[in-house]
């Protein structure tokens, strides 16, 4: 792809255009050089991730192996990583909204690729080699989950039918959880052997706010229904199909990227960096960051859109 129509991808960015993005054009448009974008021309298209700009400055990344129930491979564990890296600092981004193609949303690791590691370490007799390519395996895997976390734009996950294991390390790596009436969660590890081990142990209990229901979940890997992930807390809204489901994810991601995206991506901040301190510490973080943000065109334009009501002040990209 030429750098002419590389630009024109990324002015395209907040309209509604569907395409199949490579990494390349996931860059912020200012960094690129002819140099970088070279790569686009031959570098990979996404196999397993849809990416689409459906609103203004709102991406939307869809799992899309449908035929394989969006069954996490290696190759999805890895364009997660890649796909969430750009879009952190992507400027025509602000909001992002996960969803999935097809009959559920995911079921979970893909047991194949479980099935051919156990012949890739058979290769080997010992035991220490055996643990660093588990040693890395797992560290990939959670880099790729943990993605989304430490992703500065609010991730919107919306989920409808299953969502299995891996899906629920996935959507409690996020910021907010929508689903459809007919959604149903599993810890399914627990059921292959396993301890959950790339982030929903960790996340969950925070996500439900209740030690007791999560390890019920994660003991017993039994299936919950979308009443009790909206009663218990892990999702904040329950819509009756896919359809209303994704319209509303849209519109709440488009509602935040109408924001100041200083306020918004500090808010992320420090909200995930009060789960694991204390209040004082959370206080002390977000000081140190205000006393230099508070004095940023946005607060000031924002502040003056309160007082004129101009409901809709724009903010400069970030
Ligand atoms: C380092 C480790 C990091 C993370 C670990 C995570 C652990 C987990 O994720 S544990 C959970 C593992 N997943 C499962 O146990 C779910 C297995 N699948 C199912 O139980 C069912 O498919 C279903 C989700 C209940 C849906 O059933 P149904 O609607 O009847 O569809 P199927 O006919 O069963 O499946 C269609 C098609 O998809 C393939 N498939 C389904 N799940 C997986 C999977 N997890 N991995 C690979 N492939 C999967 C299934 O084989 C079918 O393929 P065909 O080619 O059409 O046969």
């Amino acid at each position: 792809m030429s750098l002419s129509r590389l630009n024109t991808f990324m002015k395209l960015a907040p309209t509604a255009t569907a395409v199949r993005a490579t990494a390349a054009q996931m860059q912020p448009q200012r960094q690129l050089s002819s140099a970088q974008a070279e790569p686009a021309a031959h570098g990979h298209h996404f196999k397993t991730l849809v990416i689409s700009t459906p609103k203004p400055f709102v991406f939307h990344v869809e799992l899309h192996r449908p035929t394989k129930l969006n069954a996490i491979n290696k190759q999805m564990w890895m364009e997660i990583k890649e796909c969430f890296e750009g879009l952190s600092t992507n400027p025509d981004c602000r909001a992002i909204v996960v969803s999935a193609a097809g009959k559920h949303f995911t079921a979970g690791i893909d047991l194949n690729d479980m099935m051919n590691l156990g012949q890739q370490l058979a290769e080997t007799d010992d035991v220490a080699r055996k643990g660093v390519i588990m040693e890395r395996l797992i560290r990939l895997y959670q880099d790729s989950i943990s993605t989304l976390e430490r992703c500065p734009k609010p991730v919107i996950t919306a989920v409808h039918k299953a969502c299995i294991g891996a899906g629920v390390d996935l959507i409690t790596s996020a910021d907010i959880r929508y689903c459809t009436e007919d959604a149903y969660f599993q810890v399914k590890e627990v059921e292959i052997g396993m301890a959950a081990d790339v982030g929903t142990l960790q996340r969950l209990p925070k996500a439900v706010g209740s030690q007791s229901l999560a390890r019920e979940l994660c003991f017993t890997g039994r299936r919950f229904e979308a009443a009790e992930a909206h009663s218990s807390g892990l999702v904040s809204r329950v819509f009756p199909d896919k359809e209303s489901l994704l319209s509303g994810a849209l519109a709440l991601a488009e509602n935040i990227a109408g924001k100041s995206p200083i306020a918004v991506q500090t808010t992320k901040e420090s909200m995930t960096y009060s789960l694991e301190h204390t209040n004082q510490q959370g206080l002390d973080h977000i000081r140190t960051i205000n006393k230099l943000n508070l004095q940023s065109e946005d607060f000031a334009q924002a502040v003056a859109a309160q007082l004129t009501k101009d409901d809709k002040p724009v903010f400069a990209k970030l």
